[in-house]
């Protein structure tokens, strides 16, 4: 039902709007129940939603949105919600480990200091579903579907229909039967959403929203899935790391005073910003600029493949190779968590051997200039 509700009931064109959807049917701080509640509490977007959605819920058959909140799953098995030995397991050494740990304190900070001071106002029947899981479930559904309706009245809300629309990413997709983005959504119809054709659909073929230029980790993370060779992945080392890395090699007093260099080079320099991005605590994105500059010297390339090796080491014992055979056996709907979880380390991965590639073609590039170099000046 839900899956043919997905498919173009007939040929689909551009320009064409597949859903109207007014405001007022949305679900969101202005349109629940809760609003005074909420208000009240002086509470506002995802958190604010949280609540209203945990009220129409407790209000059952009641509430004017039972129909579409029953068509919801209970929760999207997003990492928030998976078990602290699952998130050790799954997500080590990926982008998401440290983010998805802290997020679970954020979530029960957030309930503690939003939430609980709430119940006494809730009924005692009501109250057992504003509990923290009932609000991490809440949120996992925020994550994975709810839009920005509108800056200043309605905010972020749950939009019944225009969150039964799968992602893919593609504005590349150069195949003309199917692509991905086939909808945008607009805000201009007085007090209506629409969601218009951008690409031509056949009939009875998937139609797909975009969620975003996202990598894989951005796509885990909200919305509990991956995309194969997915064109926005990136991996980040961490300051931390070349700290690491720099203290087997350096005098404290030298490398405060490198750091202290990269910070200045950092806001002045766009090729240090791509690999030291310093602003952000981080050490980032693996490119193809690199190659373009002359700081790409022998002892960088060593220096390179040195931190290439140290963030490595942080995905465990299992080598790449462990990891794709291990996606080879299993089975993306039966172990969602696994799949996904391989599928981004090995995304992840795969840049990190491109990056190690680059920089020993790099390192021998240079070596060969230096060594003709030396053979000139020999000669004169
Ligand atoms: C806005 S909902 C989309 C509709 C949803 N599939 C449904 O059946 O109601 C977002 C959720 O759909 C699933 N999803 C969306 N796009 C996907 C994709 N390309 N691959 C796998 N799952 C996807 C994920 O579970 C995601 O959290």
């Amino acid at each position: 039902m839900e899956m043919a509700a997905r498919r173009a009931l007939a040929d689909l064109k551009v320009g064409d709007a597949v859903a109207r959807i007014p405001k007022l049917t949305c679900l969101t701080i202005m349109t629940s129940g809760a609003r005074d509640m909420i208000q009240g509490a002086g509470l506002d977007g995802s958190l604010g939603l949280a609540v209203a959605v945990m009220y129409e819920r407790s209000l059952g058959e009641q509430s004017p949105w039972a129909p579409y909140l029953a068509a919801l799953p209970e929760q999207e098995p997003i990492p928030l919600v998976w078990s602290a030995d699952e998130v050790e397991e799954l997500l080590r050494g990926t982008e998401l480990h440290e983010t998805v740990k802290e997020d679970g304190g954020v979530m029960w900070e957030d309930w503690k200091e939003s939430i609980e001071p709430l119940l006494p106002q809730i009924g005692s029947e009501f109250r057992s579903f504003f509990g923290f899981q009932h609000y991490l479930a809440a949120r996992t559904l925020i994550a994975s579907r709810s839009f920005q309706i509108d800056d200043h009245y309605h905010g972020v809300g749950m939009v019944p229909l225009a969150d039964i629309f799968n992602h893919k990413t593609g504005a590349e997709d150069s195949s003309p039967s199917l692509s991905a983005d086939d909808i945008s959504v607009s805000h201009d119809v007085d007090d209506d959403l629409e969601m218009i054709m951008v690409k031509d659909v056949k009939l009875g073929a998937e139609v797909f929203n975009t969620y975003g230029l996202l990598g894989n980790a951005a796509l885990l993370h909200r919305y509990g899935f991956t995309e194969p060779d997915n064109p926005f992945d990136i991996v980040n080392i961490d300051l931390e790391l070349v700290l690491q890395w720099s203290a087997s090699l350096f005098s404290g007093q030298h490398r405060r005073a490198r750091l202290s260099l990269w910070r200045r080079l950092g806001s002045s320099n766009g090729f240090i910003d791509s690999i030291l991005s310093v602003k952000s605590g981080k050490l980032s994105h693996i490119t193809a600029e690199l190659s373009e500059t002359l700081l790409l010297t022998k002892t960088i390339c060593k220096a390179l493949l040195s931190l290439a090796d140290l963030r490595e080491s942080l995905y465990g014992e299992n080598s790449i190779e462990d990891d794709i055979e291990a996606l080879r056996r299993c089975c993306c709907i039966r172990d969602k968590k696994l799949y996904h979880s391989l599928m981004l380390r090995i995304s992840e991965r795969k840049i990190l051997q491109k990056f190690r590639v680059f920089a020993s073609s790099s390192s021998q590039v240079r070596t060969g200039e230096q060594a003709s170099k030396r053979k000139k000046l020999k000669r004169k």
